[in-house]
């Protein structure tokens, strides 16, 4: 036996086969031994992998049972899985079973890895506060948690504060207002509609604290330290999808156990000089704005509700006049079409903390390195605005990829999730069968922006304005325009805008600077989807900012790098974690890597 205080060697045997077993520091790794005493295969574990490390025999699966025994131990630690044609890298939880020669070296072996698991993995969570919406997706959401997450939760250690939730902004407003001290990060079970609830909640009560104003564009908001996880359980879960690469509850739990840490940037939309909504996914304008508005009308039929309205949104074959503004990024350091994917560890966003954050000199709780001169005076709008104006079929701004289980490469297949800017896709106006393809491309690996009527920007801010005379006081009081908005309330509790989205624009824009935020997409039914057989074309649309409604025309949007972290680390690559299995040409042929 070779022991110090970072490091242990022994031989220890799993099941009747003996190893030479090594603890140093980093990693924990066991070599098979042959009877020459040569080695054979050597298994591998970053500590910071590990999930936990129990005395005696403990089985896990179904549920937790333990054999008390001298000279047992047993090491849980994450297990990789590739299912192959680029369906994601879902993790498990692994676990071996260790025979030690005596009970003084099991000993060992279990304070050692424990303390190394201590000393190397500082930033893993010890409390978290879990929202569970019960109604999400296919409302299996406390299903999820109970038999899935909680029990991992428990075996790693961490003590939770569990909400299931009994009105939509629950969530919101407990991060918002209730005390979230001894909490290291806030958790939802649900779709993006509940990720949505804690990004507001986490950014406003941050803002809060530092006494910033949301409201104000020009403003540089403060980051966040509370992480946020998401377990998925909703009908998209694109957020989910697009940080970590699968939507699988287990994978979501193991990466908030071991602390990942993924930053993300967030979109801030205003109109005049209300804030109105953080987006990090979708703020689509057209197509994609009239697919909610629709679906909204068939929430009972649950996920397909999308596919749905999809087809009857595609039917109507509508385009919508406007003029789009945007403030281009720098173009040297990337572009949406350079055929790259942001994979976990990409550069592009490592290089980009060090551009956002110049002078960072002070370390949060979290131990994440902020400037302390964070500057407020800087103007957000440097760099020439450029115009584009026409009719467009659909208009979207995403700060990542928005890849989902429905389009695997997502909106911008090259959009990065933590470089401070945004891709800005417009799609003029063109005949259906064009349209369509564009859709279909989101589904193959076919270039979606490789279309004449597609363009994409990157950029760091845009505003949109409807033609003249088609702003939000005129749909409001048209009954005619397809803009009328209705009073109802589907009696799941307040919004933040409040139920009533009755009355004039100035009373909407009252609304939204009395609570900041506005309200969900169940008060947002503007009445101006009629389906295909509709009298009157609409002439505005409406925006879709992350799965919810919004009550403007006239937006502004600007990115803010980095202003949230997830317990998550960027899609890893099939081909790189699984070992070449696959080839990088399954995953999308013409993608390559950032190295
Ligand atoms: N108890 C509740 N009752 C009614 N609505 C709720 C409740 N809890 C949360 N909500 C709201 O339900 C909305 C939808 O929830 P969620 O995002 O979990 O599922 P989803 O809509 O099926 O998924 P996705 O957003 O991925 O499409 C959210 O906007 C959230 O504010
Ligand atoms: C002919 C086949 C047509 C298929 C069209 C597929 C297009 C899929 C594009 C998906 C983009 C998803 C963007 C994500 C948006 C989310 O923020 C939001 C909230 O969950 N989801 C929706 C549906 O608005
Ligand atoms: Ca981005």
């Amino acid at each position: 036996m070779d022991t110090d205080a970072h490091r242990l060697e022994s031989s220890l045997w799993v099941g009747r086969k003996r190893y030479r077993a090594v603890l140093n520091g980093w990693h924990f790794s066991w070599t098979l031994l042959d009877k020459q005493n040569r080695d054979r295969k050597t298994v591998s574990v970053p500590v910071s992998e590990l999930i936990g490390v129990e005395e005696g025999q403990v089985e896990f699966q179904p549920q937790k049972k333990v054999t008390e025994t001298d000279r047992d131990f047993t090491v849980f630690s994450i297990k990789r899985h590739c299912k192959g044609g680029g369906s994601g890298v879902f993790w498990t939880l692994g676990r071996t079973q260790f025979y030690c020669p005596s009970r003084d070296l099991r000993d060992r072996w279990v304070t050692q890895l424990r303390n190394a698991l201590k000393t190397h993995s500082p930033s893993r969570p010890h409390r978290l506060l879990v929202f569970i919406n019960p109604f999400g997706g296919k409302k299996r959401g406390r299903k999820i948690y109970h038999s899935l997450v909680a029990p991992l939760f428990e075996l790693a250690g961490i003590s939770t504060h569990v909400v299931v939730t009994e009105r939509a902004n629950q969530a919101r407003d407990h991060i918002l207002k209730k005390d979230l001290t001894g909490f290291d990060g806030v958790v939802c079970v649900g779709g993006d509609g509940m990720f949505s609830e804690l990004l507001h909640g986490v950014i406003g009560r941050t803002q809060q604290e530092a006494g910033l104003s949301e409201h104000d564009p020009t403003v540089t908001l403060q980051p966040c330290d509370l992480h946020i996880g998401i377990i998925p359980a909703g009908s998209t879960d694109c957020v989910c999808f697009a940080t970590v690469g699968v939507n699988d509850p287990v994978t979501s739990t193991l990466h908030i156990i071991i602390g990942d840490s993924q930053p993300l940037d967030v979109c801030s939309v205003h109109h005049t000089s209300l804030f109105v909504r953080y987006s990090v996914s979708l703020v689509g304008y057209g197509f994609y704005g009239d697919v909610l508005a629709e679906s909204e009308r068939y929430r009972w039929m649950g996920p397909l509700r999308y596919d749905f309205s999809g087809c009857m949104v595609f039917l109507s074959n509508r385009s919508y006049r406007g003029k789009v503004y945007f403030l281009p990024a720098d173009s040297q350091l990337s572009s949406p079409r350079d055929n790259t994917r942001c994979f976990a560890g990409c550069h592009v966003c490592s290089e980009s903390t060090e551009r956002l954050f110049p002078q960072s000199d002070s370390i949060s709780h979290t131990g994440f390195l902020y400037s302390t001169q964070y500057s407020q005076h800087s103007s957000p709008w440097e760099g020439e605005w450029e115009t584009v104006e026409g009719e467009f079929k659909c208009i979207s701004l995403t700060c990542m990829s928005s890849c989902c289980p429905r389009s695997p490469l997502g909106l911008s297949p090259s959009a990065h999730l933590a470089d401070g800017t945004a891709d800005l896709i417009l799609v003029r106006d063109t005949h259906p069968l064009g349209f369509l393809t564009y859709l279909h491309r989101h589904t193959n690996s076919q270039d979606q922006f490789d279309l004449p009527f597609v363009e994409v920007h990157r950029v760091k801010a845009v505003r949109f304005s409807p033609p003249p005379g088609e702003d939000e006081a005129e749909q409001l009081d048209d009954p005619d325009s397809g803009g009328t908005v209705m009073a109802e309330d589907d009696g799941q509790g307040e919004t933040a805008a409040g139920g009533d989205w009755t009355g004039s624009a100035q009373h909407l824009s009252a609304r939204v600077q009395e609570r900041g935020v506005v309200g969900t997409k169940k008060r947002a039914k503007r009445d101006f989807l009629c389906g295909p057989c509709c009298r009157r074309s609409p002439s505005v649309s409406v925006w879709n900012c992350d799965g919810e409604l919004l009550p403007f025309t006239e937006v502004l949007c600007r990115v803010h790098g980095q202003l949230v972290r997830l317990f998550a680390r960027g899609i890893e690559e099939e081909f790189v974690t699984c070992n070449g299995t696959l080839g990088k040409k399954n995953f999308k042929g013409r993608y390559i890597t950032h190295t």
